[in-house]
């Protein structure tokens, strides 16, 4: 089970999210969000990530290119362009910045195959992406991905284990669920929501490259 931290606003939470056993922590870069980084902030943190965690960089509202170059100088191991982005968007960011990840809502009816926008991994969030709320697990009945995608939207440590169980994913990813403030990041639960996920999946992890193999070995 593959275990995304979103939203990390300091040095601490990244040491934490990386001693707590997180695949993957984001950094977002955002005039939207409350965990909006500046750019020095960015470039800190990103720097700060050690080697055996992924770093991606979150935007809802960058420009593709943007995003690519601003991935690019990051130094981050992907970038997950976030909400209303389109094929050709991802086209574009990929000739600067290959390793892209797509989230989106099932609300948008999107393509559920992971790769359909050559990302190497799809994310499915609620229709308000970093708001901590959920969203009806039954619609994957009719849509369910397969591969490398992770599940997001309003999980937390208490919910998280049910909500692998309905909903399979390889990988989950968090944010608001283990806040103490909006913003704000509740390190007691950043370990509380790791050990859950690992505990309910019962199954160590796999990286973006190995879905294929995560895939032949029926998971
Ligand atoms: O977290 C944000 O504030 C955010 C803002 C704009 C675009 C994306 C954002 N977050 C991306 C994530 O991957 C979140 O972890 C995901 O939306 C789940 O959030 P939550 O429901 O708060 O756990």
């Amino acid at each position: 089970m593959f275990v995304k931290v979103c939203g990390l606003a300091t040095t601490a939470d990244i040491d934490v999210a990386a001693e707590a056993g997180a695949d993957a922590i984001g950094l977002v870069i955002s005039r939207t969000s409350v965990r909006g980084l500046d750019w020095d902030r960015a470039v800190a943190l990103a720097a700060h990530v050690p080697s055996h965690v992924r770093s991606v960089l979150v935007v809802n509202d960058t420009a593709a290119a943007d995003a690519a170059r601003a991935a690019n100088e990051l130094g981050v191991d992907a970038l997950q362009l976030h909400g209303t982005y389109t094929r050709a968007d991802f086209d574009e960011a990929a000739r600067t910045f290959p390793r892209l990840w797509r989230a989106t809502s099932l609300n948008e009816k999107p393509d559920t195959r992971v790769g359909a926008y050559g990302e190497e991994v799809l994310l499915l969030d609620s229709p308000r992406a970093g708001s901590g709320a959920r969203w009806d697990l039954s619609l994957l009945d009719a849509a369910r991905p397969e591969g490398a995608w992770l599940l997001a939207g309003g999980l937390g440590p208490d919910n998280v284990a049910e909500a692998i169980r309905q909903a399979d994913p390889w990988g989950v990813d968090v944010s608001s669920g283990v806040e103490s403030a909006p913003g704000v990041k509740d390190h007691a639960r950043i370990h509380a929501f790791v050990t859950a996920a690992r505990t309910a999946a019962g199954r160590d992890h796999g990286q973006p490259q190995d879905r294929g193999r995560e895939q032949d070995r029926g998971r």
